[in-house]
């Protein structure tokens, strides 16, 4: 079904709930002949798994990946990329108080409303567990990524009111050794200490908070997207949108370009001392654009945030209705992450790396 489907020529087709008996992912349209290295798409699966640290949720899940199909002796054939991941930790009974009675703020209602059915153990198809497929393609797309030099690496930016500066991106290599470090802090990923302290303060309160993470895209070159319906910024926004919980996205200036002069606001171009990637002629001063500009990259890093609500799922007493219409009370019971964003890095990355794949094989297409 399209809504299950994502990208025009590198594209992904998720299946599987959270309680079923496994989630996967179908890739059509990645090209022939690329180096498939399964530890590196295990060690991205590792970096968003569940049951690793008190500030994420008790459900373990090793998340091991097997590659069913489009791979022979370690190259991708040109056929279709099929990845299962076992689902191995559900117990299902810690939900059957979710039956009849609708979560509020998650997607129990709406599915309920499309379908008329809906698999209530767990989150069933909008538990972010999907996501999990889309990490192990999004692996495949960086993958690709990087046999042409592009990067994509995100932080953690926020923590409800904490906010931590951008670590320093302009070294994938050595930001990434210095997120292999921080590893033993349990949470795979660039979190300031300040910010795991208070997740951790609001779990123990039953409670749940929000946060963002933003992405760079370095080394991306000029030339990539469309000038109209799905500009490089569009279908990154939608991406983006597409991940549970995402409340809004912004890219470059964002929303803080509204308050802005014209002259504040325009990135003067100058020469590029070296150019990066086909048509990367010029840089500019600032980069306020965000890369992108008439939905075409500039050859600047592209730079975006993305915001996330606090989990729906809180362990206090709430007001709600059940299927029949009839006022109820829910709290929370089974196993909840506090706040998304630690485990959300590598799905952002995932995300946009799948865009800026498809888009680079939309370009390649586009001129001869
Ligand atoms: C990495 C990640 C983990 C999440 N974990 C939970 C969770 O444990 N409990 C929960 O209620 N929601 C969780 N969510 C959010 C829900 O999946 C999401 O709110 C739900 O599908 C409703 O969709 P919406 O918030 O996008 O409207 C998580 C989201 C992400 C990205
Ligand atoms: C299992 C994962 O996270 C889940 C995301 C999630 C949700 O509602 O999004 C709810 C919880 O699981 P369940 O679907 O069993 O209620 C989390 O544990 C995972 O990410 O692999």
């Amino acid at each position: 079904m399209a809504g299950n489907t994502f990208g025009q020529l590198f594209r992904i087709s998720t299946f599987g709930e959270s309680h079923g008996e496994a989630i996967g992912v179908i890739i059509d349209g990645c090209p022939a002949q690329l180096d498939i290295d399964l530890e590196f798409i295990q060690t991205e699966l590792d970096r968003r798994k569940p049951g690793q640290s008190k500030i994420t949720t008790q459900r373990k899940e090793s998340d091991t990946v097997k590659i069913l199909s489009g791979v022979f002796e370690g190259k991708t054939t040109g056929t279709p990329i099929a990845m299962l991941i076992p689902n191995e930790d559900q117990r299902s009974k810690d939900y059957s108080h979710n039956t009849d009675v609708f979560r509020p703020s998650h997607a129990d209602y709406t599915y309920y409303a499309k379908y008329g059915i809906r698999d209530h153990r767990g989150g069933g198809r909008s538990s972010a567990r999907e996501t999990a497929a889309r990490v192990a393609a999004g692996a495949v797309a960086k993958l690709l990524l990087k046999s042409q030099g592009i990067d994509v690496i995100s932080h953690v930016s926020s923590v409800g009111k904490i906010n931590a500066p951008a670590p320093d991106f302009s070294n994938a290599d050595r930001f990434i050794e210095e997120r292999e470090k921080n590893i033993v802090r349990c949470v795979n990923q660039y979190v300031a200490e300040e910010m795991i302290t208070r997740i951790d303060e609001v779990r123990k309160q039953g409670d749940t908070i929000g946060g963002k993470v933003t992405c760079y895209i370095n080394n991306c070159p000029a030339g990539l997207g469309e000038p109209v319906f799905d500009k490089l910024h569009a279908d990154l926004g939608k991406a983006m949108l597409s991940i549970n919980a995402v409340h809004g996205f912004e890219y470059g200036s964002g929303f803080a370009g509204s308050e802005m002069l014209g002259s504040e606001h325009n990135d003067s171009p100058i020469p590029h001392p070296s150019p990066v990637g086909k048509g990367a002629l010029i840089q500019t001063l600032t980069n306020n654009a965000g890369g992108i500009l008439g939905g075409i990259s500039n050859g600047m890093p592209i730079e975006f945030t993305v915001a996330f609500k606090p989990v729906a799922t809180i362990m206090h007493n709430q007001q709600t209705i059940n299927a029949k219409g009839e006022a109820a009370e829910i709290s929370g019971k089974g196993r909840h992450d506090p706040c998304v964003v630690p485990r959300a890095v590598p799905i952002v990355e995932a995300m946009a790396a799948l865009v800026i794949a498809d888009h680079l094989l939309r370009h390649r297409a586009s001129k001869l």
